[in-house]
């Protein structure tokens, strides 16, 4: 599994062979410039989820329910995921939770909605975690950890991600499920799946660079290169070159040039330019 934010990213998902696509809330920092993820609204949610759809067709396609979305219950949580299948154009929802959001997950899966778990650390909710930190390193943390993705299970999730326990943990979380499977970030290599952020893999995400994260491209390195070489060919006038620019037919150029002589449109010419912006 592999996040996607745009119609690009979601096209290179279906290209290259991605299973499941995932609009993760992530967008609303590696995309959207918020402090956090609690920060993302249902409509910009959905803005993003009907742009990757139309380039993502055959990797099945999730959504994170932004946070506050379910919060108030599975009545909300079944209208708001029924507006991301809709306007979205989404196939499955993911909500991030366990004991706690069983009611909601029955009613979601009741009403024929898929829907994908999260466990372990919790993004949305950072502030009462005191930050982003891996969950489950003890004994009795790490049972909470299994009783929540136990509980996802019997509620009727399809799938879960389990984000930042340790490896032992992730592993023994997944053998122990029966119908579920598990999908991994940070969470070793005994889960079923793994998942990262687009822009972690591709090295665009210019913030703090979790320990789970590997970058598997140097996107920002050639971003670099592009804007820079733009900047100094246009400067410098090596681009565009005449095979990048449009010729006259044969002749209209001197028919062009009497043309505006003779409608009195041709002016001065050939005098400084006169712009409030310009430089040196
Ligand atoms: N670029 C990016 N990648 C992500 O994986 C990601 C986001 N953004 N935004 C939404 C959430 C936030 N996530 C995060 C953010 C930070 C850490 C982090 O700093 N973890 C510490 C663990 C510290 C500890 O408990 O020892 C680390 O250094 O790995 C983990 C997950 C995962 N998601
Ligand atoms: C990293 C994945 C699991 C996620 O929830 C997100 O991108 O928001
Ligand atoms: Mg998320």
């Amino acid at each position: 599994m592999l996040t996607a934010y745009d119609f690009p990213t979601g096209r290179a998902c279906e290209n290259h062979g991605v299973d499941i696509t995932l609009v993760g809330d992530s967008l609303a920092q590696v995309c959207l410039g918020y402090e956090s993820t609690t920060q993302l609204t249902l409509d910009e949610m959905i803005h993003h989820c009907r742009a990757v759809a139309r380039g993502s067709k055959s990797p099945l396609l999730v959504a994170d329910m932004p946070f506050g979305t379910y919060h108030s219950g599975p009545e909300e949580a079944v209208r708001n995921a029924v507006r991301l299948i809709r306007e979205g154009r989404i196939e499955a929802v993911k909500i991030e939770g366990g004991v706690e959001i069983v009611d909601t997950v029955k009613k979601l899966t009741s009403m024929g909605i898929p829907v994908m778990g999260h466990v372990g650390l919790l993004p949305q909710r950072h502030s009462m975690l005191s930050g982003y930190k891996v969950q489950g390193k003890d004994a009795r943390s790490a049972e909470l950890v299994l009783r929540n993705a136990l509980a996802l299970e019997e509620a009727g999730v399809f799938a879960m991600v389990i984000e930042a326990v340790p490896r032992v943990v992730g592993t023994y979380i997944t053998q122990r499920l029966r119908y579920a499977s598990t999908i991994g970030i940070g969470a070793g290599s005994g889960t079923d799946g793994q998942v990262l952020v687009w822009d972690d893999v591709m090295g665009t995400w210019g913030g703090h660079k979790a320990k789970f994260v590997r970058r598997f491209g140097d996107v920002k390195k050639e971003v670099e290169v592009g804007v820079k070489r733009y900047m100094k060919e246009v400067r410098d006038r090596t681009f565009p070159a005449e095979n990048e620019s449009y010729e006259m037919p044969a002749g209209e150029h001197e028919k062009f040039l009497s043309l505006v002589e003779e409608t009195g449109v041709a002016g001065q010419g050939g005098q400084q330019k006169v712009s409030s912006y310009m430089v040196s």
